[in-house]
């Protein structure tokens, strides 16, 4: 468990981390999600004590992280990168990290395995792809068969078969009991990934709890239809009050009611539908609504019109 209150972070004048309190089940994956900027990578290093708040506290296993007697054992942290110019090999730079914590060779062979860099454990790490040193980092991290995983962005760079298979381990590690708590842009991964999720935005919290709630809190449920009678069964459905939008694959989009509803009206218009279902929404299009006015470096897509015609 991860419990964080009222944590703080100020860089110069700026306010990175603003008052941010919420709290990471075990069991669970949790996703830490917001945009560009938005504070995630600074707290998760406050989390390890790797950045001095400014004020509020965090709590790891019910003590701070420099209290901790076994941290490597208690935490397994994939954070920057600062160790992926090392000039040793993979297995080097593991070994070392393992002797230093009291961890077996054995071990070390043992996650080389796991995340997949036997074939290149000889190469020196500032060679190795981003992805490779995305594995690697992983490997640092599970050293110590840490009781919580704090993830940052691992998903970067890899593969799909290595966001594959990082998914599966986060969710082996949420099965197990464990505390994960991973951060990531990769919206649809993390749609299917997390259980829950915590979203800030210029150092704020927005909202924590379930992702399929926080989906359907913030998006609104549609009814998709495919018919070849189009246009009598939007009439019919227009009549009977419901609000209906033809999206460009010609689908159909009906809100305010239910698919059951829809099918019931259909069938008393006579029409044939190829296609019936409950669209509740994306975790994309919810973090959209919700992080809009948080958004600090937005990029556009053409000029106004204003300014390129003057
Ligand atoms: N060492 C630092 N010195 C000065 N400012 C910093 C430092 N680290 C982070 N910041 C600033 O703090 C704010 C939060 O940055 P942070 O990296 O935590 O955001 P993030 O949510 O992880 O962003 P991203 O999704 O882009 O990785 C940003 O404005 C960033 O410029």
């Amino acid at each position: 468990m991860i419990i964080v209150e009222g944590l703080t972070k100020r860089f110069g004048k700026r306010t990175a981390v603003d008052g941010l309190s919420f709290a990471v089940r075990p069991g669970v994956v949790t996703g830490f999600l917001g945009p560009n900027g938005a504070g995630k990578s600074t707290t998760m290093r406050m989390i390890v004590g790797l950045d001095r708040p400014a004020a509020g506290s965090v709590l790891v296993d019910g003590r701070p992280y420099a209290e901790l007697d076994a941290p490597l054992r208690t935490v397994g942290a994939l954070l920057d990168a600062g160790w992926a110019r090392s000039r040793n090999s993979a297995r080097t730079h593991l070994r070392w990290v393992a002797s230093l914590n009291g961890i077996s060779r054995e071990r070390v062979e043992e996650l080389l395995r796991l995340v997949g860099l036997r074939e290149v454990a000889g190469q020196r790490v500032g060679t190795l792809s981003l992805g490779m040193r995305q594995r690697l980092g992983m490997a640092m991290a599970l050293l110590g068969d840490p009781r919580i995983l704090l993830f940052d962005e691992p998903m970067n760079g890899l593969d799909p078969e290595g966001i594959h298979w990082v998914r599966g381990l986060l969710r082996g590690f949420a099965a197990e009991g464990r505390t994960v708590l991973v951060s990531s842009h990769l919206l649809s991964e993390m749609a299917i990934t997390a259980d829950e999720v915590v979203v800030i935005g210029a150092g704020r919290l927005i909202t924590s709890g379930s992702t399929r709630d926080f989906i359907e809190r913030t998006t609104r449920a549609a009814v998709l239809v495919r018919t070849p009678g189009g246009a009598r069964l939007t009439e019919t459905l227009r009549r009977a009050g419901h609000q209906v939008d033809l999206r460009p694959d010609g689908t159909l989009a009906v809100t305010g009611t239910t698919a059951a509803r829809v099918g019931e009206l259909a069938a008393e218009c006579g029409e044939v539908l190829h296609e019936l279902r409950t669209d509740h929404g994306s975790l994309e299009e919810a973090f959209m609504r919700t992080t809009y006015d948080a958004v600090e470096y937005r990029a556009t897509t053409a000029a106004p019109a204003s300014e390129s015609t003057q």
